[in-house]
């Protein structure tokens, strides 16, 4: 009797963070390998792409959501906060005002989302070297009074995007299936594991 495997453990990770800072580009470029060059196009309310990850020898399904940045679609991803088990909060290190909202992102998680949702920001577009605004000692400090991992990416080249999404993966595995003697996975050590991009800045 040929018995039917197990089905992958499937989670949702949300992307969030202001309109334009990448959030469609760095799910693309983790889907398909690819960026989105040309003009920019808005998520309007919400969008899915599921992708299988292995993780040390596990299948671990990520159902990945892509939400509209917009102001005047908020409500519809509020709805979708409380199923989300990871968000990936994201800002543009050459938009400083997307990296000023932080706060304010944080505050509507803390509101709207699982208390035990796995949190990460993202400082997205570091091959921006000329245009760079934000530093990257500004978000390592801000994730650090928050108590958030911390990455810096870029969709554009693919610094860190596989490594993001990985580390989101693999703490929701290791939150889900708890072997016995398996050390306990440590989220805020892997995100070290990053490639630092360029750190130079326009003053
Ligand atoms: N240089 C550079 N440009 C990027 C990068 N990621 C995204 N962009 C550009 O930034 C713009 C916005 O990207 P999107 O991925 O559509 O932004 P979004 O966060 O999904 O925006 P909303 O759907 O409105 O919330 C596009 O013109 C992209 O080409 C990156 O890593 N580097």
């Amino acid at each position: 009797l040929k018995e039917n495997p197990p089905p992958p453990f499937s989670n949702n990770v949300m992307l969030v963070g202001d309109s334009g800072v990448g959030k469609t580009c760095l799910l693309v470029r983790f889907k398909d390998g690819a960026f989105l060059a040309g003009s920019f196009i808005s998520t309007v309310g919400i969008d899915f792409r599921n992708k299988v990850l292995n993780v040390d020898a596990v299948k671990v399904k990520l159902q990945i959501w892509d939400t509209a940045g917009q102001e005047r679609f908020r409500s519809v991803t509020h709805a979708y906060y409380r199923d989300a088990h990871a968000l990936l909060l994201l800002y543009d290190v050459t938009n400083r005002a997307s990296f000023d909202n932080i706060q304010a992102w944080l505050t509507e998680i803390h509101e709207y989302a699982q208390q035990d949702v796995v949190l990460m920001l993202l400082g997205n577009k570091v091959d921006s070297t000329q245009d760079r605004v934000v530093k990257r000692e500004d978000g390592e400090k801000l994730a650090k009074e928050y108590g958030v991992p911390f990455m810096e990416t870029s969709a554009k080249s693919g610094l860190n995007v596989d490594l993001a999404f990985t580390a989101i993966a693999k703490e929701l595995k290791h939150r889900s299936m708890k072997l016995p003697n398996e050390p306990k996975f440590k989220l805020h050590d892997y995100v070290k594991k990053e490639v630092r991009g360029s750190g130079c800045c326009r003053s």
